[in-house]
């Protein structure tokens, strides 16, 4: 008979709790056919091997399962980093990770955040766009090799300058690791999230992306309406002032 314990009925609850996460992922990114297709290929392929006892069948269907994985790997990388990372970055699990790595906060003070205050500010005024990401724990190398190399202690004229509409440099995202700019001219992954307001274009989205892919800051200003917001592990908070600003950068910098 059925020999059935508070180990299977764990068992059970996990492969749930898997396959309930699966399913939010993939409906999020827009491919929940997919997901519905390989249960229903897992069910045949089940059926067929477990069930019917189809030896050729089976045997073929079993080849298709391991070629599979590495397929839906393939298929599915960027929402399984996404998945991993935001598991990564869960409080708990960081706060866990630090006790054995021990924190690697960038070296920023006040100084630092003022400079970037003050141009946004000026920037906003003059509507000028600008896209800006600071670099917290997670590295932006790849970004960065997508722009160019500054390498430059953080000044607010300087940074105005960059975003001025005739540099060369003012398309693209600036990064700024620790006290100096690193890099400007970056591209940055767009987000494909639907819960953007309309009215926003790809600067957002952008800021959105990295804001997701990463733990950096990225602060945007509008050309359009000289709004000022942030985004932050996905998240966006719009139309700030220079006060509200400075508070936000100097909170997420534990400053
Ligand atoms: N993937 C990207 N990475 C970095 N910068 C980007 C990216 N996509 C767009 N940008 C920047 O955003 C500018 C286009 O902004 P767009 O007008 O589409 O955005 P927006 O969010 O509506 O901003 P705004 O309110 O300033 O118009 C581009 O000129 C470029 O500088």
């Amino acid at each position: 008979m059925f020999d059935f314990g508070i180990k299977d009925i764990i068992d059970i609850f996990l492969v749930a709790l898997i396959l309930y996460y699966i399913y939010r992922l993939m409906k999020e990114s827009r491919s929940l056919n997919v997901f519905i297709g390989i249960i229903v290929f897992v069910l045949v392929w089940l059926f067929v091997s477990q069930v019917l006892e189809m030896r050729l069948l089976g045997a073929i269907l079993d080849k298709l399962v391991s070629v599979g994985v590495i397929g839906i790997i393939v298929l599915f990388q960027e929402e399984i980093r996404r998945f991993l990372y935001s598991l990564g970055a869960h409080q708990r699990f960081r706060a866990f990770a630090r006790f054995f790595v021990g924190s690697k906060e960038k070296v920023v003070d006040k100084e630092t955040i003022m400079p970037i205050v003050m141009a946004c500010i000026d920037l906003s005024r003059g509507k000028v766009g600008a896209l800006i990401v600071i670099e917290r724990g997670i590295r932006l190398d790849d970004i960065v090799d997508t722009g160019d190399v500054i390498d430059a202690r953080i000044n607010q004229r300087l940074i105005e300058n960059i975003f001025f509409k005739n540099s060369p440099l003012h398309d693209g995202a600036m990064i700024i690791v620790g006290k100096r700019i690193r890099a400007a001219g970056c591209i940055l992954p767009v987000s494909h999230s639907h819960d953007i307001p309309k009215e926003l274009g790809l600067r957002h989205r952008a800021a959105l992306g990295i804001s997701q892919d990463s733990d950096s800051i990225a602060i945007v200003v509008s050309e359009e309406t000289g709004g000022i917001s942030v985004a932050i592990n996905g998240e966006f908070q719009l139309r700030l002032s220079a006060e509200k600003l400075e508070n936000i950068l100097s909170k997420e910098m534990n400053l």
